[in-house]
């Protein structure tokens, strides 16, 4: 029994451990009424498993590239251990959407510890119906019955601490005799979705003009500041820049990258930023291309977490 304590449910996306949770990472993706926005869960199932045939042995390749799993799982489980260590009030829980650990599962665990009160913590700074209202519709429809009471955060993008977070890393990564083009990565989305009321894309540019404004008040210059949105799926018209032409523009410079979708590293930014665009960029003549990690479980992050919980 956790007396007085409340539960931190720590909501991400999780990722494959092996091949078999590929598939079965993407197979529950594709059937997500909020990736595959179509009413009807038949047809859905049906595309679902058609995307997951095409896709399964080609993305596999890409976590080959990585160590043949995805690094989000032990990230996660890492951030879960330093929030438990360093946030007293609560006690902290991880629940994935598409691999385990489920939020089933999670529920199970918290009832045994004898805890109600739950806040959910997508870790989405930004939010998208895809990722953050998704996370949250999966873990509230998973209560048993009605004796939890349940909290969310819907984003964080303005919090102070955790932009902080940001920009050090930012300039952690910036050599000072040199000139650099910052680019903020963000995941793409299709551009319909967007359409149909998806607060992502200004939050987005919201959170890019924030952090510019605070590197500027820390006298930290660039010879440009940008946004592109990476990891395009599929033959529909996503969110624009894309990366790969925004990477057009620096032939004979110098290139940093800041992940600012993510909060903990995972194959969009260990093989997708770190080696396949980095192998675009160095076809493009790019100098120097540098890849900023995600805040994953540093101090300053946890500080973050005390505040926006608070
Ligand atoms: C097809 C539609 C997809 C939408 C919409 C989408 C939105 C979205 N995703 C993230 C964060 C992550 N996505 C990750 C992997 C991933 N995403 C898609 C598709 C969509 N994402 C696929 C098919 C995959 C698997 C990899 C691949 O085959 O390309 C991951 C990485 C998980 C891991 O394994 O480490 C993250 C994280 C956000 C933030 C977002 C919208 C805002
Ligand atoms: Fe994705
Ligand atoms: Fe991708």
């Amino acid at each position: 029994m956790q007396k007085n304590k409340k539960a931190l449910v720590l909501l991400n996306m999780g990722g494959a451990r092996n091949k078999d949770e590929l598939k079965m990472f993407l197979t529950n993706m594709f059937n997500d009424e909020n990736i595959l926005t179509i009413n009807m869960d038949f047809l859905r199932s049906i595309i679902a498993n058609f995307i997951v045939k095409k896709r399964l042995d080609s993305a596999w390749e890409n976590y080959e590239k990585i160590g043949n799993a995805s690094p989000i799982n032990p990230l996660t489980e890492k951030l879960v251990n330093k929030c438990n260590e360093k946030i007293e009030e609560f006690k902290t829980y991880q629940a994935m959407r598409y691999t385990p650990p489920f939020a089933n599962e999670v529920l199970e665990q918290i009832k045994k510890d004898g805890i109600s009160e739950i806040l959910l913590l997508p870790l989405y700074p930004q939010f998208s119906t895809t990722t953050t209202k998704s996370s949250v519709q999966d873990f509230i429809g998973n209560i048993p019955y009605e004796g939890f009471t349940v909290k969310y955060i819907e984003e964080f993008y303005k919090n102070d601490k955790f932009n902080d977070c940001i920009v050090d890393e930012i300039i952690r990564n910036i050599d000072d005799e040199k000139e650099y083009n910052l680019v903020f990565s963000a995941h793409g989305l299709p551009q319909k979705i967007v359409k149909k009321g998806d607060p992502y894309e200004e939050q987005m540019n919201e959170h890019v003009e924030i952090l510019s404004k605070k590197l500027d008040e820390k006298k930290i210059k660039f010879k440009s500041i940008n946004l592109a949105y990476q990891s395009k799926v599929g033959p529909m018209k996503w969110l624009e820049p894309s990366l790969e032409d925004m990477l057009k523009n620096f032939k004979d410079e110098n290139v940093i990258i800041y992940p600012i979708s993510f909060i903990v590293d995972n194959s969009e930014t260990d093989f997708e930023l770190d080696i396949e665009y980095r192998e675009i960029a160095h076809e493009l003549g790019i100098k120097e291309y540098k890849v900023c990690r995600c805040v994953n479980d540093s101090d300053g992050f946890i500080e973050a977490i005390k505040d926006i919980i608070k």
